[in-house]
């Protein structure tokens, strides 16, 4: 069974301590009442993934776990069919152990789209919401940050930050927890807290914002990267139903809206760092995720319109402080 002991350790003596009233009985819920069905088997894939220690960890430029040479190529095999036990993977790409795992999604192109325009990450302490199977919690690992934790509700990601993890060597601040934001006690404690790719996931936006601003200290920094349409300050588009294909797609606002709605939830400083397209080349069907991808989303005809007649996807990415 997951454990998330080191996450309570590593918190003790930390700005974060105050988690530890509430977050184990949480998890310790979780890790009762948890049902997916495929859970076990994930977690058995997870007692199988033994392998030494690696020669070679790299977060600052990528997610690198072993140089390639310490395997052979019928211990490769097992790995790549072990991890492939964990298939879809979304969000990536990894290396390990010479395995390169394609993700769906170019998560490094997120990540060099966004690290430029944020403050140094160097000793602060991390909340990613909504971080997928973690690739950018790693990433800001690699860029020297004391802590990191992210939050998912996915029992799929977890697992497979769990594998990167148990494979990269298992002792790094850096700590997945499956739950949503709206599990989080307002902690006031965080240097920095990313949301990028879920605020369009909530029903209530603005309750997102405020959540988010919960978990900041004063000061502090927030990097929310979401859906956006072209318009004013009054422009958002509510989709009737899917918005490319997905069905739990809420409030897309245009820049000069969220911009408003983060003025209205006292934030200061707000400023929109980058705008972007989301291209075919960066999210699309591999042998890591076989199912369909962004191209199946998009009007065969028009690629500048989802298939239910929407604008396509883009993205902004934009900073604000406490
Ligand atoms: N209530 C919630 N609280 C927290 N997370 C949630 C919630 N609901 C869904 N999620 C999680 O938010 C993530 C959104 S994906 C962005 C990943 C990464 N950040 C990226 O920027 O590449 C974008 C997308 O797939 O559209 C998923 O992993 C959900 O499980």
């Amino acid at each position: 069974m997951i454990s998330f002991s080191s996450f309570y350790q590593d918190i003790a003596d930390s700005q974060l301590s105050s988690l530890l009233e509430s977050l184990p009985a949480k998890l310790g819920n979780w890790q009762r009442e948890n049902n997916h069905g495929a859970l076990p088997k994930w977690e058995k894939t997870l007692t199988k993934l033994n392998y030494p220690a690696p020669d070679k960890l790299d977060f600052a430029d990528s997610v690198t776990v072993g140089s390639g040479q310490q395997l052979s190529a019928g211990q490769r095999e097992k790995l790549e069919n072990l991890l492939q036990l964990l298939h879809p993977w979304r969000k990536g790409p990894y290396d390990i152990h010479g395995i390169h795992i394609d993700t769906e999604w170019r998560s490094d192109w997120k990540w060099q789209r966004v690290a430029p325009h944020i403050s140094p990450l160097q000793n602060r302490t991390i909340l990613d919401v909504g971080c997928g199977s973690g690739y950018h919690m790693w990433r800001m690992y690699g860029a020297a940050a004391r802590m990191v934790v992210g939050i998912d509700p996915s029992p799929l990601f977890l697992c497979q930050f769990e594998a990167v993890k148990k494979l990269a060597g298992g002792q790094f601040p850096v700590h997945l927890l499956p739950l949503g934001i709206e599990d989080m006690p307002a902690s006031e404690a965080f240097d920095t807290v990313f949301s990028m790719g879920v605020l369009y996931h909530r029903k209530s936006p603005i309750e997102h914002l405020l959540q988010l601003r919960d978990q900041l200290r004063d000061g502090g920094e927030l990097i929310l990267e979401t859906l956006v349409i072209d318009g004013d300050q009054q422009t958002v588009l509510v989709p009737e139903d899917r918005y490319g294909k997905m069905n739990n797609v809420w409030f897309i606002p245009s820049v000069a809206a969220l911009e408003l709605w983060l003025r209205r939830c006292d934030f200061k400083e707000i400023r929109c760092v980058n705008l972007d397209v989301t291209s075919l080349a960066e999210q699309r069907t591999t042998p890591w995720m076989r199912n369909e991808s962004l191209v199946d989303y998009l009007d065969p005809n028009n690629i500048d319109l989802t298939v239910e007649g929407y604008p396509a996807p883009k993205r902004a990415t934009i900073i604000a402080v406490k």
